[in-house]
């Protein structure tokens, strides 16, 4: 997995406030880098400048690999049960099985918007993971999970990093992966 992911001077505005400047990161394969800081400080949109889904109000940002972000929203049909919802995207993320590694067996014939908050994050959670993306960008990523769900996602980056993947997470939660580099947003408020 050959993936590189770099900001330079990057400046976020959000209506008539500025959230932060002077922002430059530098990732190579392996890479993992928790985003921390309090509500509203711009951890949300910091990562969809990195996946090139905002522009920033200053700077430029270099992605060498398919993007996997993972937010707030399970793109998955709400009006499909789950196994189609998620074979929509195997199919066009090219991704073979259909065993996902997420308790998730019970669940795929239920219509995607009957899913509890926790089995919409496992869900959007084994997309991810059935996808080839090399950089991950992951927002909150452990909102909802119960104590297993969190382990999972923790060794489900490390096991990324390991095939010399590159991950951005934000989570308010501490985050179970030792070794992670650490972004305290707070450092480039204006
Ligand atoms: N489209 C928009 N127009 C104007 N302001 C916005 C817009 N989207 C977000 N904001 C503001 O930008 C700020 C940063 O939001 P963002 O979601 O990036 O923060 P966050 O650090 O991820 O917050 P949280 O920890 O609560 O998830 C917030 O004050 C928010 O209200």
């Amino acid at each position: 997995m050959q993936a590189r992911l770099a900001a330079h001077d990057l400046a976020c505005r959000r209506g008539d406030r500025v959230l932060f400047r002077g922002l430059s990161l530098s990732l190579e394969p392996g890479d993992v880098l928790h985003v921390t800081g309090v509500n509203g400080i711009g951890k949300s949109s910091l990562l969809r400048i990195l996946a090139g889904l905002l522009s920033p109000y200053a700077g430029t940002v270099e992605r060498d690999g398919a993007v996997g972000l993972l937010d707030e929203k399970p793109a998955l049909d709400p009006d499909q049960p789950l196994s189609h919802a998620l074979a929509f995207w195997r199919a066009i993320d090219a991704t073979p099985g259909t065993n996902y590694p997420w308790d998730m067996e019970h669940l795929l014939d239920v219509p995607v918007r009957y899913l509890s908050t926790g089995q919409r994050k496992r869900a959007a959670l084994a997309r991810l993971s059935a996808q080839t993306a090399p950089i991950w960008l992951l927002d909150e990523p452990l909102n909802g999970l119960d104590h297993r769900g969190v382990s999972m996602v923790g060794a489900m980056v490390e096991s990324h990093s390991r095939a010399h993947g590159i991950c951005v997470l934000a989570s308010h939660q501490p985050f179970p992966l030792d070794g992670m580099r650490v972004l305290e947003l707070a450092e480039f408020v204006p």
